[in-house]
C-alpha cells in the first residue's frame, strides 16, 4: 500500500468515526481532507491550549456581534447604560464593543504609553506650560470674552449660545495653538466651527453599526464616512497651520504652541536624526490637532453646561458677580492672579462639572499588557472605560445628587476645600487629561468674566430644564435660549 492510499484510509476512518451523518457530504480529494482535518486539529489544540481569562461577568454576547442590547441602547448616554449594568454585574464589568479609530494611534490622545508617547506628551504639557506663565492666557481670555459679549449684543432675540461659546474657546484654543484671533464672522472662524461641530455631531450620534459589529468596517457607514471626514478636516486646519509656522519660523522668536513644537523637533533632530521618526512632521501636526480638538469640545459643552445653570440660578450668578465685583471691580477683567479669591466662582465651576459630566466614559483606554482589576483577569489590549458619570453622579458618593449645589466643594470659611477624591472630569493617573492647568483656570475665568460684563437670563416663558439629554453618547443639556443685558 502506498503513502497516499495508507493516509486516505486513515482520514476516511477518522471522519467516518467523528462525523457518520456528515461522511456522504464530504469530498474524497486527498488535499481537502489534510487541509479539513488540519484546520479541525488546529482549532481543537487552539481551544485547548489557549490562555484561560476569568474575565469580568457581563451582559450576554454573541460571537462578531457583541453585546445585543446596544443595538436597542444605542442612543442612550452611555455613562447611564454602563451604570444600569454596573447595578446588575458589579462595579467592573465586561461588554463587547470596539473603540473608535484614531490616526493609527500615533497621536497623544490614543497613542500607545512607551517612550515615543512620553516625549510627544512632554513637548506638549511644555507649550501649555509656557503659554501659562507668560500671562498670555489672561490676554486671550479677555480678548475672547469681550469680542464673545459684542457678539451677544447684537442678538435682539433669545439665542442658543452655542455658536458664541464655541467662539469664546475657538478663540483661546486657536489662539494658543496657532496664534489666531478671530472676529465673530470671521471666514476661518466659521468653517473651523463648522468642522468642530461636524466632529461634535458624529461622536455624539450613539454607537455606530461598526462598533457592534466589526467587520462592517470593511463597508463603512455613510456616519462613519463623516465621522472621518469631519475629523480630517480639522487635521487640515491643524495642518495648514503648522505648514505656515514652519515657513516662517524663527528659533528666537517663539510666540505659540505650534512655535514651541517646532523648536521641541529641532531639538529631538539635534539630538540625533534617528530619533526624528518619534517626532516626524505627522507627530507635530497630530500633537497640536489633539490639543485644539480635545480642548476645544470639552470645554464648549462645559461652558454650555455653565450657562443654563448659571441662568437657571439667579441667586448663583448675583453671588458670582458680587464676588467678582469685590475682587476685581468692573474696570478690569479677571485675571490669573485673582483666581484664588474666587473661590465661589471656582465652586461653581466645579459643581458644573460634576452635574454636567461632559466626558462621561473619559476616554478609552487599551491595556498594554495582561493585568488584573478587581480580582479578574484584564488581558493585554482590551479597552477599558472608566464611568466618570457614575463616580460624580452617584448617591453614595454625592449628598443630593440631582441638586446644582456648589457650595459642597467650599469650606466653613467659603474658601475652596480640599478637592474630593470622587470627583474626577479630568481623568486620574499617567493619562489625566492633559490640559487639565489649562482648562480650570480658563474655564473659571470665563465665568468670573462674563458674569461680570452681562447679566444672563433664560428665554421667558419656556420652562426651565437642567436635566441632560438622555439620548447620545455625550452627556450635553437640551439646546435653549437665553437674553443678555450688560450689567451697569
Ligand atoms: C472641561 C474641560 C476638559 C475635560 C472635562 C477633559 C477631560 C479629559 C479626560 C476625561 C481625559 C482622559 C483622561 C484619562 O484617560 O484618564 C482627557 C484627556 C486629554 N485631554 Fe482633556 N479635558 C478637558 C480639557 C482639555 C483641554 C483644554 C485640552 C488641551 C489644551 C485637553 C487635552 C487633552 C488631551 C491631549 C488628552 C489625552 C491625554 C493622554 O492620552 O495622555 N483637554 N481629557
Amino acid at each position: 500500500m502506498t503513502l497516499t492510499e495508507l493516509l486516505e484510509n486513515f482520514y476516511d476512518e477518522l471522519i467516518r468515526f467523528i462525523l457518520d451523518d456528515v461522511y456522504k457530504y464530504i469530498p474524497k480529494s486527498l488535499i481537502t481532507r489534510s487541509l479539513l482535518i488540519g484546520a479541525v486539529t488546529g482549532t481543537l489544540g487552539y481551544l485547548f491550549f489557549k490562555k484561560r481569562y476569568r474575565l469580568p461577568p457581563g451582559p450576554f454576547a454573541l460571537p462578531l456581534i457583541g453585546s445585543p442590547q446596544f443595538l436597542s441602547s444605542s442612543k442612550e448616554n452611555l455613562g447611564r447604560v454602563f451604570h444600569k449594568i454596573s447595578k446588575k454585574y458589579g462595579p467592573v464589568f465586561t461588554v463587547y464593543l470596539v473603540q473608535k479609530p484614531s490616526y493609527n494611534g500615533q497621536d497623544i490622545a490614543f497613542g500607545r504609553y512607551g517612550t515615543a508617547w512620553k516625549l510627544r506628551r512632554k513637548i506638549a504639557s511644555r507649550g501649555i506650560r509656557l503659554f501659562m506663565v507668560s500671562g498670555a492666557i489672561n490676554i486671550k481670555i479677555e480678548q475672547a470674552v469681550s469680542e464673545t459679549v459684542r457678539a451677544m449684543m447684537m442678538e435682539t432675540e433669545p439665542f442658543d449660545p452655542m455658536p458664541f461659546l464655541y467662539f469664546t474657546t475657538v478663540n483661546i484654543l486657536a489662539g494658543m495653538c496657532f496664534g489666531t484671533s478671530y472676529k465673530y464672522k470671521d471666514k476661518e472662524f466659521l468653517h473651523i466651527m463648522g468642522s468642530l461641530q461636524a466632529v461634535a455631531e458624529s461622536m455624539s450620534g450613539g454607537i455606530l453599526i461598526e462598533d457592534i459589529l466589526p467587520p462592517m468596517r470593511l463597508f463603512p457607514s455613510k456616519k462613519l464616512l463623516d465621522f472621518y471626514k469631519s475629523f480630517d478636516e480639522v487635521f487640515q486646519y491643524a495642518d495648514k497651520h503648522m505648514k505656515d509656522h514652519r515657513r516662517n519660523f524663527q528659533p528666537d522668536n517663539i510666540s505659540d504652541l505650534t512655535d514651541n513644537v517646532l523648536l521641541a523637533q529641532k531639538e529631538v533632530e539635534t539630538e540625533g536624526k534617528d530619533n526624528m521618526a518619534e517626532f516626524n512632521d505627522l507627530h507635530v501636526t497630530l500633537t497640536l490637532f489633539d490639543v485644539f480638538l480635545a480642548g476645544n469640545d470639552t470645554s464648549r459643552q462645559t461652558l454650555y453646561w455653565a450657562v443654563l445653570l448659571i441662568a437657571a440660578h439667579p441667586d448663583i450668578q448675583t453671588k458670582i458677580q458680587q464676588e467678582v465685583d469685590s475682587v476685581c471691580g468692573r474696570e478690569r477683567y479677571p485675571c490669573m492672579s485673582d483666581r484664588e479669591k474666587l473661590s465661589y466662582t471656582d465652586a461653581v465651576l466645579h459643581e458644573v462639572m460634576r452635574y454636567g459630566t461632559v466626558t462621561p466614559l473619559g476616554v478609552p483606554r487599551n491595556t498594554s499588557c495582561d493585568t488584573t482589576i478587581a480580582g479578574y483577569d484584564v488581558p493585554e489590549g482590551t479597552t477599558v472605560f472608566i464611568n466618570q458619570w457614575a463616580i460624580m453622579n452617584d448617591p453614595d458618593n454625592w449628598q443630593d445628587v440631582d441638586k446644582f449645589k456648589p457650595e459642597r466643594f467650599l469650606d466653613e470659611d467659603g474658601k475652596m476645600a480640599p478637592k474630593p477624591e470622587n470627583w474626577l472630569p479630568f481623568g486620574a493617573g499617567r493619562r489625566v487629561c492633559l490640559g487639565e492647568p489649562l482648562a480650570k483656570p480658563e474655564l473659571h475665568l470665563i465665568i468670573a468674566s462674563l458674569c461680570q460684563r452681562v447679566h444672563i437670563s433664560l428665554e421667558p416663558g419656556v420652562p426651565v430644564n437642567i436635566k441632560a439629554k438622555d439620548d447620545q453618547i455625550v452627556n450635553l443639556p437640551n439646546p435653549y435660549k437665553i437674553t443678555i443685558k450688560e450689567r451697569n
